[in-house]
């Protein structure tokens, strides 16, 4: 009896059922065969996100073998375009099934994939899934891609952005296994997680499809206060939704058509979900940005900036990846992140300003700190933010905005309720989570068991130091 070949479907940042068309089109080309491939691509990432990552595989496994009568994802290690020819080549497959995930990493192995399969008559296919929109779907006057965030909104408001989302499949054929295939919920994809997974263990949010679901609607139910209130990191405002959407548990087309309506019906609730959508666009702006500038990773998008002066490296930067700046909005949020994965919106931006202006140091290194640590990683936001706060970026922060963190504080964290909950010490006012941090900090860096301000002076000594290079830069370079 000759076994009818599988619907191949590549996992890489879309562990949902629901609205997932490559899963879809998978399931039409034969019983399901769901491969996730620990590859360079893997590796590279964070050591947080790729932990994030895990959870979020495994979570996807268990909920695929409830409706596939046991049959989940087969885990390989190597190169996607090594081991997926000579899989679909063994296997008689043709088709290969993959939710578009556009980084420029991607990019290019999806083109060694590509040049691989031809020989063998093979094809990857590319399904939508990541974003609202392609980018062919918004283009400006000029038919070219948006570059200021206002007007990219408008336009996708005009298009609308509520497409149906297909519902998950009751019942899923699964292909047999691959021999020596490890446990997704055995895998250990951070080994090198050098804070240790304790603390990210005990903070962590509830991974999956269904908690992503659940979240969206408990947050719909409070989102009131989203206007008003999702500057504050002392308050739980926010929806906590960008681990799901980085790892695609909820796609954006979900979640724009459960929120959308209520914007509409709900009276109350209203300007609360319609400024969560301009946020989510804001997502949405980061990968069309990246996508037509794919060195936005690394590279200053207005290429004036490229010439920055930035310091490199130095005791600024160490003292800010270590939490200890002597700023208390900052540390706290550095301290957050560190144990947590997660830094709340505002923190970030003051933070990120911290290093690029106060300290003058180059928004990549800022970059790859919030890389390694943030379980929410996106390789499109996190570019996109860290160039806007330096102001080097599209649609960017103008050069003299410098936050101010003393009065970004006094105004987002009024009781000081956020700064004390990740400053506190050990001592007998100390909170479990400043005592987190404290337990997961290397001993090497012989921090400090109670935070201590810095001198006052820093702050308008950095700030004046700051604009003055900056004004001289700019002076120098009138484009700027
Ligand atoms: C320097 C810096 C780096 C950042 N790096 C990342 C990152 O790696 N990954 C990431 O997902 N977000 C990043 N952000 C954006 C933002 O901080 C987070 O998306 C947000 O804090 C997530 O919390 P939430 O889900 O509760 O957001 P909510 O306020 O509930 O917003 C809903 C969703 O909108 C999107 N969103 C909100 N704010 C932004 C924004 N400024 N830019 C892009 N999308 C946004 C997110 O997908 C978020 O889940 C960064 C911001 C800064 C300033």
């Amino acid at each position: 009896m000759t076994t009818a070949p599988p619907g191949i479907f590549w996992l890489t940042r879309d562990f949902r059922l629901a609205d997932n068309a490559a899963l879809r089109a998978a399931i039409t080309d034969g019983p399901l065969l769901p491969v996730f491939i620990i590859d360079r691509l893997t590796l590279e990432q964070g050591a947080a996100s790729r932990w994030r990552l895990g959870r979020a595989l495994a979570a996807f496994d268990a909920a695929l073998r409830a409706r596939s009568g046991g049959r989940g994802v087969s885990v390989l290690r190597g190169e996607a375009d090594e081991l997926l020819p000579v899989l679909m080549q063994r296997l008689g497959a043709r088709r290969l099934h993959q939710s578009d995930w556009p980084t420029p990493g991607m990019r290019a192995l999806q083109a060694r994939l590509r040049a691989a399969l031809r020989p063998i008559g093979g094809d990857l296919v590319l399904h939508q899934g990541h974003l609202l929109l392609p980018p062919a779907a918004l283009r400006n006057a000029s038919g070219g891609a948006f570059r200021v965030y206002s007007p990219f909104a408008r336009a996708l408001r005009r298009i609308g952005a509520d497409r149906p989302a297909p519902d998950a499949p009751a019942r899923i054929t699964g292909f047999a296994a691959l021999p020596d295939d490890p446990d997704p919920a055995r895998l250990d994809l951070a080994p090198d997680l050098h804070r240790g997974r304790a603390a990210l263990e005990r903070f962590a949010l509830p991974a999956g499809e269904a908690a992503a679901q659940a979240r969206l609607a408990e947050f719909l139910d409070r989102a009131e206060d989203y206007a008003d209130g999702r500057d504050r990191p002392d308050l739980n405002v926010t929806s906590g939704l960008s681990e799901h959407l980085a790892l695609g548990e909820i796609g954006p087309r979900t979640l724009w058509a459960m929120a959308a309506p209520q914007a509409e019906l709900i009276s109350g609730q209203a300007q609360g979900i319609a400024k969560f959508l301009s946020e989510v666009i804001w997502r949405e702006f980061a990968w069309h940005l990246l996508i037509e500038f794919p060195q936005m990773t690394d590279t200053c998008w207005r290429p004036e900036w490229q010439r920055f002066p930035w310091q490199k490296d130095g005791p600024g930067l160490t003292q800010w990846r270590r939490a200890e700046t002597g700023v208390a909005l900052v540390d706290a949020g550095l301290r957050e992140m560190w144990v947590t994965g997660r830094m709340h919106n505002r923190v970030r931006m003051v933070a990120a300003s911290w290093l690029t202006k106060h300290l003058l140091t180059d928004w990549r290194a800022g970059l790859a700190h919030f890389a390694d640590c943030l379980t929410d990683w996106d390789p499109a936001s996190n570019a996109m933010n860290w160039q806007w706060v330096a102001g080097c970026g599209p649609d960017a922060a103008p050069y003299f905005r410098i936050f101010n963190p003393d009065l970004q504080a006094r105004r987002y964290d009024p009781d000081a309720a956020y700064r004390r909950r990740w400053l506190a010490g050990t001592g007998s006012a100390g909170t479990s989570e400043a005592r987190a941090w404290l337990d997961t900090v290397p001993r090497a860096w012989q921090v400090k068991p109670c935070w201590q301000p810095g001198p006052p002076s820093a702050l308008s000594a950095g700030r004046k130091a700051a604009l003055a290079a900056l004004t001289r830069f700019r002076a120098l370079r009138p484009e700027n």
